[in-house]
């Protein structure tokens, strides 16, 4: 086995756009600034320019702090931030605002997203004016429009104040918005989770659409691994502000090999229906007293109470990310039970494309 350490992150086929390396976040909260969250530990990724990297995981996982550091809205406690070979975390003032441009987000919540007193079009205006992609009223205007169609508005929605737009219009002008400045990375937190089924899929198309036509980068920040297997080229999965396990999609959803990606997996399908059991996730049977015994046991596996696998070498500490594959890596001491008892070829997830 080959540690992902002495191979430096993500194979990539090409120069990444963005290299995360060593990334932690660390909150401090408190009159005194004495209770400490260690939101994010230790995550390193590649994006390639013009895929989508999935971040997946359970809720307060780490995921939308990863997604606020690589837009500089939070600083890093530690690591890096290397973005066309630029390393974002030492940069500040006119030099962090000229990144700014390049990377921007879109947020789960369109509705506090834009202020509720200014029409949608002042709203776009903003960002267009400050970073000078406008020199007149009139090219406004028109720019505003192109914006607007762009993402299957009409212009005329310029006009309208935010409460006047449905939840995806809202989340179309938001993208809009977004794309204002031109930037080449978009950082999408959630960005169809608040919203109906049928409007649910007509942005990922949106957004599929978009990538396409302008080649732009996504970190796609999810609940929904639907969403993953459809739009994302790359995927990791995090669990407690660390990546166990992360590859290519279709590898990584064939294949799940740690115990914590095959709990999000069969979770989804036992929702589908009897197909969880493709995913081989064992039932809990006699281990529930052991279990019990070792919840709260520090500097162990995170994942260790929950595990149906863990054995003792669980206790010895946190397991190192280790290559399980090409293009796939798993941070568990029981990969190779877990490997030999999987089967062939496990069937991939439905696509969110109706
Ligand atoms: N500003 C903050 N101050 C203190 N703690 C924070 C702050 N923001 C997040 N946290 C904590 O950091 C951890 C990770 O939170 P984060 O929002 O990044 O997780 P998440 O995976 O995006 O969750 P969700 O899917 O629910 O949005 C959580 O324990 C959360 O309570």
């Amino acid at each position: 086995m080959q540690n992902v350490q002495q191979l430096r992150y993500l194979p990539v086929h090409e120069k990444p756009l963005i290299e995360v390396q060593e990334l932690s976040k660390t909150y401090f909260q408190g009159m005194l600034k004495k209770k400490a969250t260690k939101a994010v530990d230790g995550v390193s990724f590649s994006i390639r320019r013009g895929t989508s990297f999935g971040l997946i995981g359970e809720s307060g996982s780490g995921k939308s702090t990863v997604g606020r550091m690589l837009l500089r809205l939070i600083k890093p406690t530690s690591g890096k931030i290397v973005y066309d070979g630029i390393d974002l975390v030492g940069l500040s003032g006119k030099e962090l605002t000229r990144f700014r441009q390049k990377i921007q987000i879109v947020f789960q919540d369109s509705a506090s997203a834009f202020n509720p007193r200014q029409m949608i079009g002042e709203q776009l205006a903003i960002p267009l004016w400050r970073f000078k992609k406008v020199t007149s009223q009139q090219q406004l205007n028109s720019r505003i429009g192109e914006l607007l169609e762009l993402v299957g508005l009409s212009a005329s929605y310029a006009n309208r104040f935010p409460h006047e737009l449905s939840g995806g219009q809202r989340q179309r002008a938001g993208i809009a918005r977004a794309l204002s400045v031109e930037p080449e990375f978009l950082v999408l937190d959630e960005p169809v989770s608040a919203l109906d089924v049928s409007v649910k899929s007509q942005i990922i198309n949106l957004l599929k659409h978009l990538q396409e036509q302008l080649g732009l980068t996504y970190l796609f920040i999810t609940h929904n691994l639907d969403i993953v297997s459809y739009l994302c080229d790359d995927v990791a999965v995090l669990y407690q502000g660390r990546i166990v396990e992360m590859g290519d999609t279709k590898t990584l959803f064939r294949n799940p090999c740690h115990p914590f990606t095959r709990e999000l997996l069969g979770s989804i399908l036992t929702l589908q229906g009897p197909l969880a059991d493709y995913y081989g996730f064992p039932k809990k049977s006699d281990g529930s007293d052991l279990l019990e015994s070792v919840l709260g046991w520090s500097g162990a596996c995170p994942y260790m109470a929950k595990c149906p696998y863990h054995t003792t070498t669980c206790r010895t500490g946190v397991p190192e990310l280790t290559m399980a594959g090409d293009n796939h890596y798993v941070r568990c001491f029981q990969m190779d039970q877990i490997g030999s008892e999987k089967e062939e070829e496990r069937p991939l997830l439905m696509n969110t494309n109706g």
